[in-house]
């Protein structure tokens, strides 16, 4: 049987805007399973990035209850590492001693902690650029160091907050393959924010649909197709059409881009 990795319980969040009071989430309930990886997927505002936040224990939650393999979080750790769109790499460091700087805390000796860098690096294919500085590299290559340096900390779980949003369409999908790789080669869970519903099925093996104004979910789809999935076949197209209903698209479907 699926072991459970995080479960969320009646999970609400307010905040103060302009004086009073807003719901920004309400009742939120889910489980995600080791190994797992899961989309967030809604309209801008309906809280997505929130969420995302309370699960790896940035936000505190107002109600409701959060546990990361039955252990209340009240914190940020290192078993969650949150990736921005970003990258938020340190542009005076080496791509090297920018995957090394996540380690330190590890208290690893300088070798070792070299070692681990050299390790994610060559998993994320940068083996010829570990002297080069962020400038020097394209974007898509930048959010593979932002990928090697979370990964490096061999944390449990990866909170990506639309990891590929700012890259072009073919850097995108050369990415969710590596990250998919990856998945399988280290099988931590990622769990993904994203607007992107095409990106959504391709990676997920659930999506949670979320409605506005409170932020809740309103859907859970598994995603039952095997990996590798083909973007082209009727069963993806499916999928696809399914997700696009929930937000009342399909209509309009030949002039979109699959993203909300
Ligand atoms: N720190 C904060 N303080 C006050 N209000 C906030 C804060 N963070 C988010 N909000 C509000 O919460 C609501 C949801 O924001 P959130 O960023 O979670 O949505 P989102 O679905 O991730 O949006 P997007 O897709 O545009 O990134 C918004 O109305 C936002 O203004």
């Amino acid at each position: 049987m699926a072991e459970t990795l995080v479960t969320l319980e009646h999970i609400e969040k307010k905040f103060m805007k302009n004086g009073a009071s807003e719901q920004v989430l309400r009742d939120i309930n889910l489980s995600i399973e080791k190994g797992e990886t899961v989309s967030i997927l809604g309209k801008s505002g309906c809280g997505k990035s929130t969420l995302l936040n309370i699960i790896g224990g940035f936000y505190e939650p107002s109600s409701g209850d959060l546990r990361f393999e039955g252990e209340q979080v009240t914190r940020p750790s290192r078993r969650a590492i949150m990736l921005f769109q970003h990258y938020a790499l340190l542009p005076w460091r080496s791509v090297l001693k920018n995957v090394e700087l996540g380690l330190e805390p590890e208290g690893l000796s300088a070798e070792e902690q070299r070692e681990r860098a050299v390790r994610y690096l060559k998993l994320v294919g940068l083996n010829d650029s570990l002297h080069q500085f962020p400038s020097q590299l394209s974007g898509g290559m930048q959010q593979r160091v932002a990928i090697a340096r979370a990964l490096a900390i061999r944390p449990e779980m990866v909170l990506m907050d639309e990891p590929f949003a700012a890259l072009d369409t073919f850097t995108r999908y050369y990415l969710q393959d590596e990250l998919l790789k990856i998945q399988e080669q280290e099988k931590t869970n990622i769990i993904l924010v994203t607007h992107d519903i095409d990106e959504a099925v391709y990676l997920s093996d659930r999506v949670f649909i979320m409605d506005a104004n409170p932020g809740r979910i309103r859907r859970t789809i598994p995603i039952e197709l095997p990996q590798p999935r083909d973007r082209s076949h009727s069963d993806f197209q499916h999928y696809r059409k399914m997700i696009l209903d929930e937000f009342d698209l399909s209509r309009q479907e030949e002039s979109l881009e699959y993203n909300i």
